[in-house]
């Protein structure tokens, strides 16, 4: 590493979220903006995918509105869903045709049609997280005088070893699919390098059944077809990844990652005495990083 970069350390945290679970990552940043600060920035990329990881409602937003009350410096950057469901497409069938704009949610064709729309759609959502963690730092967070810190809802990792996986265990993904998608992801990750690597990762953990209690409460149209079974998978590969460590890795740094795993199963959301265990947690975890 630079001394230039050494001066302007970045941490980036990413969440996953899988059913129930979040997930950030930190990670050293060289990006030019960053390089002209000598702040120690800490990002986080919640996943949790997990929120997702998706089953998701593990409570992703409902912990980034605690995190952002809780500290200036804290900020979480959101997973793009609304892009997910309104893709926008440009159609001008023969000459004299007037241009037609078509928008689709594939979101909602992911699940209607898994087999179908899954490798498609984990390439889109990869593409708009890796687009999400190459986006500088807002300035704010670069002027700050304290120790900032981004969280991602979900990062290129979750995609890959939390919803791609869990699809083509599933047979929604097939074998031919994966192996082209975990070629161009790793090439990603090689060529992207410092700027895609994450230093933590907050695992938001609750059982599939909170979480699903929890996405029918949300009531969002594309998910009334989200089996328990669906988030019961998903949260099996959260565990094994980040709790069994038994997931097969393909980056050296990823696999050496502290994690830091918070009870998501508790109300956090009205309770002040949980808020306050979860906010201490938090500071002691990004100042051991
Ligand atoms: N800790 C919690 N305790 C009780 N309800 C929660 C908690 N976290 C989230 N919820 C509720 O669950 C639903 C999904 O939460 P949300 O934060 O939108 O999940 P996510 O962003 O992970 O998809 C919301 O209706 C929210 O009010
Ligand atoms: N198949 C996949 N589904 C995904 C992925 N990332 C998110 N999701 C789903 C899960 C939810 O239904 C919705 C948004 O989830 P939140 O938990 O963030 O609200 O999208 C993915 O990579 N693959």
């Amino acid at each position: 590493m630079s001394a230039i970069c050494r001066c302007a350390r970045f941490s980036r945290v990413s969440t996953l979220k899988t059913n129930w679970m979040q997930v950030m990552t930190f990670g050293c940043n060289a990006h030019p903006l960053q390089r002209r600060t000598p702040d120690v920035l800490r990002r986080v990329r919640n996943a949790t995918h997990l929120s997702d990881v998706t089953m998701a409602s593990v409570g992703k937003s409902t912990f980034a509105r605690l995190m952002q009350s809780a500290c200036r410096d804290w900020e979480l950057v959101a997973e793009p869903v609304s892009k997910w469901q309104n893709i926008e497409s440009g159609t001008s069938k023969g000459t004299d045709a007037s241009p037609q704009s078509t928008v689709s949610n594939l979101l909602q064709m992911m699940y209607q049609d898994p087999e179908r729309w899954s490798y498609t759609f984990q390439t889109y959502s990869c593409m708009s997280r890796l687009r999400t963690q190459l986006q500088p730092p807002p300035a704010r967070l670069l002027r700050s005088e304290g120790t900032p810190v981004q969280v991602y809802e979900r990062s290129i990792y979750s995609d890959r070893y939390i919803f791609a996986l869990n699809m083509f265990e599933l047979g929604c993904i097939n074998s031919t699919e994966w192996a082209v998608y975990q070629d161009w992801h790793s090439l990603l990750v090689e060529q992207f390098g410092h700027q895609v690597e994450l230093e933590g990762i907050i695992y938001l953990r609750a059982p599939p059944k909170r979480c699903m209690e929890r996405l029918r409460c949300r009531g969002r149209a594309e998910e009334t077809g989200v089996k328990l079974e669906y988030l019961d998978k998903l949260h099996v590969q959260h565990e094994r990844w980040l709790v069994e460590k038994s997931t097969e890795l393909h980056f050296e740094k990823l696999k050496r990652i502290p994690v830091l795993e918070l009870d998501a199963s508790e109300e956090f959301q009205s309770d002040p005495e949980v808020q306050e265990e979860f906010i201490r947690k938090m500071k002691n975890f990004f100042k051991a990083l």
